[in-house]
């Protein structure tokens, strides 16, 4: 690949993620905790823009996120590709269209940084292997890794050892309460149960992996605890429940049911109740923005 030209611009999507079911088994001495859950994908995201400059800064354009530039993990992520490879030429401006919600338990920020690794790999050709992504992704949280490797998959550990599953497509409408729950509070509750039993991926697959929510294994450990401590969760569930088997994505605050079809989805939405807010979106096994980082590589071979 050549040397990226001045003002070279990619775009591309940061996808958000559900967590068809979760488990927690246990708390390590780290303080983090072991899990199992199974992210599915959603064509439904942000949208980044990468412009390659010549200085050596980033500057993030990020309106409606509410923290200091500095704490945004796409300047963090930004940073951390920057320093691994040691690229003191090159510098990119960064500006988002932000359309998942914050702390909603669909992996925005998470998913924001893995496309911020991914997108300046491919604009500054640092060249780093998708392993060495996913490491990075790590440090700067849980959920990064699955966005960096971009397949629906069946998490364990702290959420880093990553099986992808393929998953039939299917269609989930998800509702959005009025309020932000912090992750890092929520694992430190002293209530939240971190006593499930393990469960194998054959097990899983032996049932229908699209049909998940539908299933003996489907729920969510934090379901309990965040319903108890925001009850416009629960009040979104409740809803839901009238339409479908609804649940719990992460830690919150959003609440998701499957359906077969589009429309299905789209004429719940219709009905939601006044001040309520919610977005439908398909699942997908690949990300989006593997499809838009393969368009960037052909057309930077050609040039
Ligand atoms: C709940 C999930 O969203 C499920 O996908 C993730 O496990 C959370 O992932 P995340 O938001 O990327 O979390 P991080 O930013 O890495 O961590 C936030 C805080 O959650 C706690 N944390 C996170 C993940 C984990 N397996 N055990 C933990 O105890 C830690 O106290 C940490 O300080
Ligand atoms: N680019 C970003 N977009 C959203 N939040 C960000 C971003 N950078 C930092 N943050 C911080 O991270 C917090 C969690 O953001 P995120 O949208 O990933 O939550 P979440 O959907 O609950 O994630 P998860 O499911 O991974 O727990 C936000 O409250 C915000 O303070």
């Amino acid at each position: 690949m050549n040397a990226p030209a001045p003002h070279e611009t990619l775009t591309l999507s940061a996808p958000a993620k559900l967590n068809l079911m979760l488990r927690i088994l246990g708390r390590r001495a780290d303080g983090y905790h072991e899990l199992q859950t199974v992210f599915q994908l959603l064509d439904y995201g942000d949208t980044l823009t990468f412009t390659a400059t010549d200085g050596d800064t980033v500057d993030l354009d990020c309106p409606g996120v509410d923290v200091a530039p500095q704490h945004n993990l796409i300047y963090r992520a930004a940073q951390l590709i920057k320093h691994t490879c040691d690229n003191k030429t090159l510098g990119a401006r960064i500006s988002v269209k932000k359309i998942l919600p914050a702390g909603g338990g669909v992996g925005g920020g998470s998913s924001d940084a893995a496309t911020t690794l991914l997108g300046l790999n491919a604009l500054w050709r640092c060249g780093l292997d998708i392993d060495t992504l996913a490491e990075l992704g790590r440090q700067l949280g849980a959920d990064v890794p699955v966005f960096v490797r971009g397949h629906s998959a069946f998490a364990e550990g702290v959420g880093e050892c990553l099986t992808p599953v393929s998953i039939a497509p299917h269609w989930y409408l998800v509702v959005v309460p009025d309020c932000h729950v912090s992750t890092g509070k929520l694992f430190s509750d002293p209530r939240l149960t971190r006593d499930s039993a393990a469960i194998t991926l054959a097990a899983l697959r032996d049932r229908r992996l699209d049909t998940l929510w539908l299933d003996e294994y489907s729920g969510n450990d934090f379901q309990p605890l965040v319903e108890n401590l925001y009850p416009e969760v629960r009040r979104a569930r409740q809803w839901l429940t009238q339409h479908g088997q609804a649940f719990l994505t992460g830690t919150g605050a959003c609440v998701f049911a499957g359906f077969e079809s589009e429309t299905a989805a789209q004429k719940v939405l219709a009905e939601r109740p006044t001040g309520l807010r919610g977005f439908v979106a398909e699942g997908v096994d690949i990300s989006p923005t593997y499809r838009q980082l393969a368009k960037f590589a052909a057309s930077v071979q050609t040039d």
